[in-house]
Parts: C-alpha cells; sequence; structure tokens
C-alpha cells in the first residue's frame, strides 16, 4: 500500500474496508500550498501552519446498514444517533480530502458564472464545498492582479475515498417528512483549520435516541443530479 493509504486510527463498526478513515483532513497532493493560508484563521497570529489536531469518533454515532425498504437509501448505510443528542449541537466535522478547483474568469464577460475545472472530485456525492473565492478577491493568489491571474477558487472536502462518519449522513428527503434535523455549518478545528460540521438545528429539539442524523443537501445538489 502507499504512504498515506492507510487509516488514521481503527475505524467505528460497520466502516467499509475500502474506505480510509480519517481523524483528520487531508490536502489533496495538488492542493497548492500558497492556498493552505485561506484555511486558516484571518486575524490569528497564533495559528500559521494547516496543523488539523485527530477528531475522535463520537461513541454516541453509529453507522448502521439502513434496513428500512421505505427509506430511499435501503441497502446503504447512514449514521445513526445512539443517545439523544441536544438542539444546537456539533454533532460531527465532516472529514475528507480538501482539493481545490480554479476557474478561468471568462474573459467575455467577467461576471458571468464561468465553468468549473473537471477533475476526479466533480462526479463525487461525497463532495461538498468548503470555501470559495472570487477572482477579484484581494486576497486571492490566483486572482486578477495575482502572480497567475484571473482563477476563481474552490475548495471541497471529498469523503469518496476517505473520511469519516459524516460521509454516512443521508437527506431527509424520502425519510423525515418534516425536514431535517441537522445542518452544515462552517465551523474550525482544534488547530485553527476550517471545516465543514454538522450541526443538530436550533429551536427543533435535537435528534433522539435511534434517530437518523439528516440534514439537506440541499436544492442545488438534487438538480444536479436529476436525470
Ligand atoms: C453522502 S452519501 C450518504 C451515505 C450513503 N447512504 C452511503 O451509504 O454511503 C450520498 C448518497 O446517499 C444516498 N442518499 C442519501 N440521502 C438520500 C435520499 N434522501 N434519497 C435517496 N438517496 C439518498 C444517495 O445515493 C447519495 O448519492
Amino acid at each position: 500500500m502507499a504512504p498515506g493509504r492507510f487509516n488514521d486510527t481503527p475505524p467505528p463498526s460497520h466502516w467499509p474496508s475500502e474506505i480510509i478513515y480519517l481523524t483528520k483532513p487531508r490536502l489533496s497532493a495538488r492542493f497548492p500550498p500558497s492556498l493552505t493560508p485561506l484555511l486558516l484563521p484571518s486575524s490569528s497570529t497564533t495559528v500559521t501552519t494547516f496543523a488539523p489536531r485527530p477528531f475522535k469518533h463520537p461513541s454516541h454515532l453509529t453507522i448502521k446498514r439502513v434496513v428500512d425498504k421505505s427509506h430511499p437509501a435501503f441497502g446503504q448505510f447512514g449514521l445513526f444517533a445512539n443517545k439523544k443528542i441536544k438542539d444546537d449541537e456539533l454533532v460531527i466535522p465532516y472529514l475528507g480530502v480538501l482539493h481545490v478547483t480554479l476557474a478561468p474568469v471568462d474573459d467575455d464577460d467577467a461576471t458571468s458564472t464561468v465553468a468549473t475545472e473537471e477533475d476526479e472530485h466533480s462526479s463525487s456525492d461525497y463532495d461538498i464545498s468548503l470555501l470559495r473565492m472570487s477572482a477579484s478577491d484581494p486576497r486571492n493568489p490566483f486572482g486578477a492582479d495575482g502572480e497567475k491571474g484571473g482563477r476563481h477558487i474552490s475548495i471541497g472536502v471529498d469523503a469518496a475515498q476517505m473520511g469519516n462518519a459524516a460521509r454516512f449522513i443521508n437527506d431527509y428527503r424520502g425519510v423525515r417528512p418534516s425536514g431535517p434535523n441537522s445542518e452544515f455549518r462552517m465551523g474550525r478545528g482544534e488547530g485553527g483549520e476550517a471545516r465543514m460540521e454538522i450541526w443538530t438545528l436550533k429551536g427543533k429539539g435535537g435528534v433522539g435516541k435511534g434517530e437518523e442524523i439528516l440534514v439537506s443537501y440541499g436544492k442545488a445538489w438534487w438538480g444536479a443530479r436529476k436525470g
């Protein structure tokens, strides 16, 4: 096995053997070093390197095969609470490979939407957006005035090949008519790094013992996958 192809620690129960288990995010091999400062707190003088600390799998979360035939993800996995999780509480960070897409600004119309570059993550069902930065943003090293000029930046987290239990969180559609019980939020790890997290929704009573953690992937996610 090549270096980096190992689990960070022994994975939780029901973890599929073909997926690498992570306790902290990994930068993709092609992640431009000039972009790592974007993952760090801009005001901090204490955090200057990308040094995520490990996040241990919460013992009150269980990965389980979906056995309910009426569940649209029947036969797949889901993430369940084996103890009540309170309202407005961090459930788990979403860990995976941090990767970058640089999209050229449309020369004819700089304000139009630009096509993203195809890469290995573009068709992943486990890829979520972490950070987007316009080419016109002065902090963008690939921006219009930067050394390479004219690229929008998009940083994503892909858990298709490696990740933690958050990769098993399903969408509420067809499962919970009253809507999701949790949501994605931007957050920071203990090492100060930007990360996506899943939190129970505020004012909705939390997630009960035995319940599945369910978020909304968003209309755009489903729209992009309609046949
Ligand atoms: C991030 S994964 C979620 C974990 C997945 N169930 C597994 O076992 O790996 C996203 C995939 O789960 C399935 N999925 C999640 N929520 C769904 C829903 N509400 N309806 C149908 N499929 C769903 C789809 O196959 C989707 O591509």
